[in-house]
């Protein structure tokens, strides 16, 4: 057995009474980490349904269950993000495969979200540990009151030493409001109770150069810390499981999320949940090297270079794992919400001048009118809209540059409002409007920016 407690399955001591304190204790918690941590664990449906038939997969969710409970009992706060309604709900309807009209999946995930919540309260209640039912939409979450609502919540729940489980609210989660996979989901609650940790628990070890089904040389990729110079290394295209939606693709994403957010995101087998333990029980973070390229992509059995050295030994001894470090300066809430928690309603096209002023690092200035030289899309004020900065110079090569994403923003004014005032000064929009509701069309504290220059106005 592992200093963490890796092989200790349920045999340890009981702890006292009272709502979920009768968890089953690992024999050597004081050995695998001292502070409490929030740890947000996304089970995918392939680690609760057998593909084939459907079936719960007991073993696992036994497995999870038992590792919940040793991670309270080890002071640490724990949140269960679930997919697994759609493959349940198949199950008790006796339907093979997932059916292609939304209606019906949603009504298969109505059928089955039940019965999962039930198998999960049989579980938890074993241990005497009550477990509570969270269902969101994205949309929920672009609200900013409900979206506070939802944390206050899942941090009462854990207060009170609840198990808050979480999965999508299927049912009535259309287009693009719709999260629609649990990656994201589970990235967005991460961020959202600021955890330290995501475990995106999945059916493969970690993150692999290529997919270790089909290409044999495949290289496990263990510590990332800048996600878009690994895309440039990584084939990520595999699909995931023919029930569930997300693959390798929204694990990125999500890592993208919650790394923004201050989360360490690791992706990891989700049959062998006790490698949470060997995992938390390493640091955070640790230092970056030089080169963040080549540390992104680590093959345990290849010899190390000088600039890999910190991570070989970083990584030595633990079960596979790919490990996203999260960000040194995470976003603040708001913005890291406006950013990923809202839907862009629309596209508010920016002229060069306010691309420098609003990507300058040191300036990063609000949006005013004057700037903007086009807008698609219909909203309203306060709905949040994509900042693109079109340029009209032409490249080197003689072709049109690209669209450049500058980040997005919650608007004073509404479309067909801003239509009428851009590209007149701030003073006109009265003449224009009739009114003036604000100076500017997006304030600097509501524009989330994610691309920052050092470039000269
Ligand atoms: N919310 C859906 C699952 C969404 C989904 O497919 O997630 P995943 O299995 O993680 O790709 C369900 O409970 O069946």
């Amino acid at each position: 057995m592992s200093a963490s407690g890796q092989q200790d399955t349920g045999a340890g001591a009981m702890a006292s009474a009272g709502p979920g304190s009768s968890a089953v204790l690992p024999k050597s918690s004081k050995a695998v980490v001292d502070k409490k941590l929030t740890i947000v664990i996304k089970l995918g449906t392939s680690s609760i349904c057998d593909e084939v038939t459907h079936f719960p997969l007991l073993s696992t969710l036994s497995l999870i269950v038992e590792t919940i409970l040793k991670l309270k009992a080890m002071g640490h706060r724990v949140v269960l993000v679930t997919s697994g309604a759609i493959g349940v709900g198949l199950r008790r309807m006796d339907l093979h495969s997932k059916p292609k009209e939304l209606a019906k999946v949603q009504a298969i995930a109505a059928v089955g979200q039940g019965r999962l919540m039930s198998l999960y309260d049989d579980l938890f209640d074993k241990f005497n540990q009550p477990v509570a039912q969270i269902l969101l939409t994205k949309n929920d979450l672009a609200d900013r009151t409900q979206y506070l609502n939802a944390r206050n919540t899942i941090e009462a729940l854990l207060e009170m030493k609840v198990v808050p489980i979480v999965n999508e609210n299927d049912t009535i989660s259309v287009s693009e409001i719709r999260f629609g996979d649990n990656d994201t989901l589970s990235a967005i609650t991460a961020g959202m109770i600021h955890a330290d940790y995501l475990f995106l628990m999945t059916d493969v070890d970690c993150l692999y150069t290529d997919n270790p089904r089909t290409n044999l040389d495949a290289k496990p990729v263990l510590v990332v810390d800048d996600i878009a110079a690994l895309k440039e290394h990584v084939s990520v295209a595999s699909a995931g499981s023919s029930l569930g939606t997300g693959g390798m693709v929204t694990k990125l994403i999500a890592a993208e999320l919650a790394t923004a957010a201050g989360v360490t995101t690791i992706i990891t087998r989700g049959s062998d949940p006790h490698r949470i333990f060997d995992i938390i029980a390493q640091p955070i973070q640790h230092t970056r090297s030089a080169s963040p390229k080549q540390e992104s992509l680590l093959d345990a059995s290849e010899d190390q270079t000088q600039s890999t050295k910190s991570s070989s030994a970083f990584t030595k001894g633990l079960p596979l794992n790919t490990r996203f470090l999260a960000k040194d300066n995470p976003m603040v809430d708001r913005k890291w919400w406006i950013l990923h928690g809202l839907h862009a309603a629309g596209t508010i096209y920016i002229d060069r001048g306010a691309y420098l002023a609003i990507t300058n690092a040191s300036q990063k200035s609000s949006l005013f009118s004057a700037g903007i030289v086009d807008c698609k899309g219909t909203f309203v004020a306060q709905q949040s809209v994509r900042v693109v900065y079109k340029p009209k110079e032409i490249g080197q090569d003689g072709k049109a540059q690209d669209e450049i994403e500058v980040g997005k923003g919650l608007v004073n004014y509404a479309s067909h409002e801003i239509r009428r005032i851009m590209g007149c000064h701030s003073s006109q929009i009265v003449d224009r409007l009739g009114y003036a509701d604000a100076e500017c069309v997006i304030h600097r504290e509501n524009l989330t920016r994610t691309k920052l220059t050092t470039e000269a106005k």
